[in-house]
């Protein structure tokens, strides 16, 4: 099933003066499947931020259509975007985003405490979770008080405790050691085994591997996408940097 339609979107930036445009999108289209897992590479500048902002409801395009679940997100009202988000989307960010004077419980509270939600249905739902992300035990601290790997397991938490449709995941792996990587990109391939579909922007190779398709982003266009099908991550890393070799290089598309 379609999940999400992104149809011929374009993006034009216009500096503070007006008098230069940047052509940050040119045409985008792309559908992402319900359950799917979806990775963005490009280099520095080719529009994956953008697209993502675009995606996330936080900035619209210039032209152009996304439907998530049939409706279009650009057309939403500035006043009912903020709850469209909260309701509908979760966002993993490379510096974690948790607010240091919450406990992490209530951090990851938040979002349904906006939503109004009963505290007896808010622990309804952090049990189960926070069993599975192996978070139980610290949800009385604070942020500062806990590990760069814990503390994006507890904004993982955070991002799931709504049940979006789903997870924009913006470099999640950008401020974690290599023992966090691995255990965050073992959890994303969890939660996603568990029917959340994903698209996450990454300048990584090693977490791109994880994912089932690779969307490869050039000068505000869809490049080339890989599929992982049947392959296993060390081929899919093959894969990815070979193409990245040629994107760089100035390889012609074949998407
Ligand atoms: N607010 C803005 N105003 C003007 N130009 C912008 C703005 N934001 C981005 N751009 C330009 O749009 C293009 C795409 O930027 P974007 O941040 O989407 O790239 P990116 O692929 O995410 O890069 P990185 O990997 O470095 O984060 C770049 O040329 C950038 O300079």
């Amino acid at each position: 099933m379609g999940l999400l339609k992104v149809k011929n979107i374009k993006k034009i930036y216009a500096t503070r003066f007006g008098n230069q445009k940047v052509e940050a999108l040119k045409n985008v289209s792309l559908e992402v499947e319900q359950g799917e897992y979806v990775a963005i590479m490009g280099e520095s500048g080719s529009g994956k931020t953008t697209l993502l902002n675009i995606l996330a409801a936080l900035d619209k395009p210039t032209s152009g259509e996304i439907l998530l679940n049939g409706k279009n997100i650009v057309e939403i009202s500035d006043k009912d975007i903020s709850a469209f988000r909260r309701d509908h989307l979760g966002f993993v960010f490379q510096d974690f985003n948790l607010l240091d004077t919450f406990s992490l419980k209530d951090n990851i509270f938040l979002p349904l405490v906006l939503s109004r939600k009963s505290y007896k249905e808010m622990e309804k739902r952090m049990a189960p979770l926070a069993d599975d992300l192996g978070i139980s035990d610290i949800l009385g601290k604070y942020p500062y008080e806990v590990s760069g790997g814990q503390k994006q397991r507890c904004a993982v938490a955070r991002a799931l405790i709504t049940q979006p449709e789903l997870i924009l995941a913006d470099e999640p792996t950008g401020a974690l050691d290599s023992k966090s990587t691995n255990d965050l990109l073992t959890l994303f391939n969890k939660i996603n085994e568990n029917g959340q579909t994903i698209i996450m922007v990454t300048h990584s190779t090693l977490a791109a591997s994880h994912a089932s398709r690779v969307l490869f982003i050039k000068d505000g266009e869809v490049f080339h996408q890989i599929y992982k099908g049947d392959k296993t991550n060390e081929e899919m890393y093959q894969n990815i940097s070979d193409t990245l070799t040629l994107l760089t290089t100035g390889g012609v598309s074949n998407e």
